[in-house]
């Protein structure tokens, strides 16, 4: 809770100390600023007001990019130096080696055909074995669509933690609703676990743009919505959900929905005075058509309020010793696949990717790692935490696609943020993040160059950088049962915490 400061005003007349030493009866006696200042110690913030959809205030026209950023001239003559004789188009090749669609994988190996008649059907069918999706104009006019369609009903969404919908649209497609609960500024409470911080609706919509624009297009596709909560939230709403909506004392049409964290009256979703704004993402295709697989992350944090430090965080063999050993990560493309995820998660700032899924439905092609997600990112933009690059510390290895991207970031003209911003501005509930945080996304970019030629100095640039990884010291065997049991225990570890 805010406490407004009591201060005397300078030219208050009315002001009557001897009534003030008998206990203040008057509001002539004080001024309460209109902007609360913040009395508390840090760490006892209270929560923010929230706004209205900032995309509904006039134009801001603030320079976004009115700081100083330039690489490190020295570090980036370094790498150019270190990668000049690396044939990068080759090496991409083998990325790579069969990157079909879900359609013509299905026509091919079992004559199934799927239909492509919206926006939904076409983005599942075109799914690729390499990547979420490839075609940025069908993946526009879906975001379009998950923008303007009609919502035909609003359920609860199961599973996760805190406040999300499930939105059913007129054409019977389906798209995940989070709302948004504070201001684009929002930074979280230092005194936060990753574990127990809220959720941002406008990081799950920036991340979707970062990992596009650094050519991974392996997140879902979320975009803004501005939505009437009486007419499209309340009167579309489940039963359950309908009941928990109600007024607040500024008249302001607020819900508390359900779910394990959050979802209570103080922590109340309200609107402004009825009109919400929020992330909608495309639902993943129903995993009974095209099934997914839960992979521990063995870079996730520990989830526990007494036991803060895990294995890999103390010891810096842990990726030669305890990943690169382990059948998963042995071979082909996954290891490469949670560098660049720990990478992207650096960029955003986020702590929280206790697993990651993966398709499981192009038999023979190995899976790779989708990025999903993304509401506890871009909670600080003065804190970089290093350790979410530890596994590219540790294994020191990168897809020279990845680094032939970032380079080119960090090699200007376009700066990475430029073209971060540019891709968010498209999105209609621009702008997605407060500017505070790319002056952060460009710091961290730089320290990603640093560790990377930390590597090139430690060892040869072809040990770094790699198409696919193989540890000849173990198998090649195709292995599941492990990946089955950790994802029992997976699901058991999140539960406990908080
Ligand atoms: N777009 C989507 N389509 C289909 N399923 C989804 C989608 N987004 C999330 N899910 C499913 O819902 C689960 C919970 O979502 P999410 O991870 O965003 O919520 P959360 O509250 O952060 O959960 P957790 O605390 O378990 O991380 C995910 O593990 C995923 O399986
Ligand atoms: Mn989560």
């Amino acid at each position: 809770m805010l406490r407004p400061k009591i201060s005397f005003a300078n030219n208050n007349e009315k002001l009557n100390l001897g009534e003030w030493k008998n206990g203040p009866h008057l509001s002539e006696g004080r001024v309460i600023p209109s902007h609360p200042v913040e009395t508390f110690p840090v760490g006892q913030k209270g929560l923010q007001n929230q706004p209205k959809p900032p995309s509904l205030s006039r134009d801001d026209h603030a320079d976004p990019f009115n700081f100083s950023f330039s690489s490190n001239k020295l570090i980036l003559r370094k790498l150019h130096d270190y990668v000049k004789n690396v044939n990068f188009e080759e090496m991409k090749k083998n990325e790579c080696k069969k990157n079909l669609t879900l359609s013509k994988y299905w026509e091919n190996s079992q004559q199934r055909y799927v239909p492509e008649d919206d926006s939904w059907e076409k983005f599942y069918s075109n799914i690729r074995s390499c990547s979420v999706y490839s075609d940025d104009a069908m993946v526009d006019k879906l975001l379009h669509d998950l923008n303007t369609m009609p919502i035909k009903n609003v359920h609860i969404m199961d599973g996760g933690t805190q406040v999300k919908f499930v939105f059913t649209f007129k054409n019977d497609k389906q798209a995940v609703f989070k709302p948004m609960r504070f201001g684009r500024d929002y930074e979280s409470d230092p005194n936060h676990f990753y574990f127990s911080d809220f959720e941002r609706h406008h990081a799950e919509i920036a991340t979707f743009h970062l990992d596009r624009v650094l050519g991974f297009r392996r997140a879902i596709p979320t975009v803004g919505r501005v939505l009437n909560m009486t007419t499209e939230l309340f009167e579309k709403a489940e039963k359950k959900l309908k009941k928990t909506f109600f007024f607040s004392p500024a008249k302001n049409f607020c819900f508390v929905s359900r779910c394990d964290y959050y979802c209570d009256t103080t922590h109340a979703i309200c609107g402004f005075p009825d009109m919400k704004e929020g992330s909608v993402q495309v639902f993943l295709p129903d995993e009974s058509a095209v099934p997914r697989k839960h992979n521990r992350n063995p870079y996730r944090r520990t989830y526990s309020k007494k036991n803060q430090i895990a294995e890999w965080q103390n010891n810096m063999n842990y990726c030669t010793d305890k990943v690169k050993t382990k059948q998963q990560y042995a071979h082909g493309r996954r290891l490469l696949d949670l560098v660049d995820l720990h990478v992207l998660d650096y960029l955003i700032g986020n702590q929280d990717r206790h697993h990651f899924e993966s398709f499981n439905v192009f038999d023979n092609v190995p899976s790779y790692a989708i990025h999903l997600d993304h509401g506890r990112a871009f909670g600080r933009s003065d804190f970089d935490d290093d350790d979410i690059l530890l596994p590219l510390r540790q294994c020191c290895i990168i897809r020279p696609s990845t680094f032939e991207t970032l380079l080119k970031f960090y090699s200007a003209p376009k700066s990475l943020t430029t073209a971060l911003h540019e891709s968010m501005s498209k999105d209609p509930a621009h702008p997605i993040l407060a500017y505070k945080h790319y002056p952060a996304i460009e710091r961290r970019l730089a320290k990603v160059m640093t560790y990377i030629l930390e590597c090139f100095e430690s060892r040869k640039v072809e040990e770094v950088l790699i198409s696919e990884f193989h540890n000849l010291d173990v198998s090649d065997l195709e292995q599941n049962e492990e990946d089955q049991s950790e994802e029992h225990q997976e699901k058991n570890d999140v539960k406990k915490t908080v």
